[in-house]
């Protein structure tokens, strides 16, 4: 069956986030991601991952920023990546070698590079979201492990404008771009938020062979996958009956607890 792995951004949010890497291994989970490492030192969250027996699968690229600081402060001031903003150009690069330097040093080899939403100040560029793409994987390449950099369609209602919002613009970037270390992370939550069919979109791309990462939510509340239109039982099963080896990650805001709402999944943890 397919592999869960607990996002310790959106998961455990009644515990502090030193706490949830114990409590997801509690529950059985023997992977963790989550949105950014950056606050943390990498060694801490080596030993944390050591610790408790878990693996490091995903996480993001910074949001934003041309130093640790403005990597910090990137989010909350509204930066969604920069991919696809011309004028960001420095601040994609630095993101992108903090994140791999993060990435051999947790040993995870999946990063997701947020593309950008553009706004009155720029607009966003193909072309250029492109090149960075294929220059970010080429910087993906040199590392001594590997890194898969994925691109997640994102819908609009939970982000607005955000340039990336469709599985067919993702595989087309990735046709264009053609290298091998590019690939699909197909947020199912995302995807029937924004196509209505999430089953669907995912017999169309993981035939492709490039769906490398996928993440699950009940849709449109963004609950357990339990509550809501997506067909999850037959996700997860299309999935296991294709031989997919990646992980699936929890990424919904639990209605409650997050270990009691974990019922529908708990036939697939340790
Ligand atoms: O779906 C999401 O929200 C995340 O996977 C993400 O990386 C951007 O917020
Ligand atoms: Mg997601």
């Amino acid at each position: 069956m397919p592999r869960l792995a607990a996002n310790l951004s959106f998961l455990y949010q009644e515990l502090p986030f030193e706490a949830r890497f114990a409590a997801a291994a509690e529950d059985g989970f023997a992977a963790v991601e989550y949105l950014a490492p950056y606050a943390c030192e990498p060694g801490w969250l080596v030993e944390q991952l050591r610790t408790h027996g878990l693996t490091q699968v995903l996480f993001n690229a910074p949001a934003g920023g041309c130093s640790r600081a403005q990597v910090h402060a990137a989010w909350d001031e509204g930066w969604r990546g920069t991919a696809c903003l011309p004028g960001q150009q420095a601040a994609f690069r630095y993101g992108i070698d903090l994140a791999l330097d993060y990435a051999q040093a947790l040993n995870c080899r999946r990063v997701h590079v947020m593309s950008g939403t553009p706004s009155a100040a720029e607009a966003g560029d193909r072309l250029h979201w492109l090149r960075q793409l294929e220059w970010a994987a080429e910087r993906a390449a040199a590392q001594p492990q590997p890194v898969t950099l994925l691109l997640e369609a994102i819908n609009h209602t939970d982000m607005p404008g955000y340039w990336l919002h469709t599985q067919q613009q993702a595989y087309a970037a990735l046709q264009e771009i053609g290298h091998p270390l590019l690939a699909l992370q197909l947020d199912f939550y995302h995807c029937q938020m924004t196509e209505g069919n999430a089953l669907a979109q995912l017999k169309r791309y993981l035939p492709t062979g490039r769906v490398a990462h996928t993440q699950i939510a009940g849709a449109p509340g963004r609950h357990e996958p339990d509550e809501g239109a997506l067909p999850w039982k037959a996700l997860l099963q299309t999935l296991d009956q294709a031989g997919y080896d990646g992980w699936v990650g929890l990424e919904y805001r639990p209605r409650g607890s997050t270990r009691a709402g974990l019922a529908w999944a708990r036939h697939l943890l340790g």
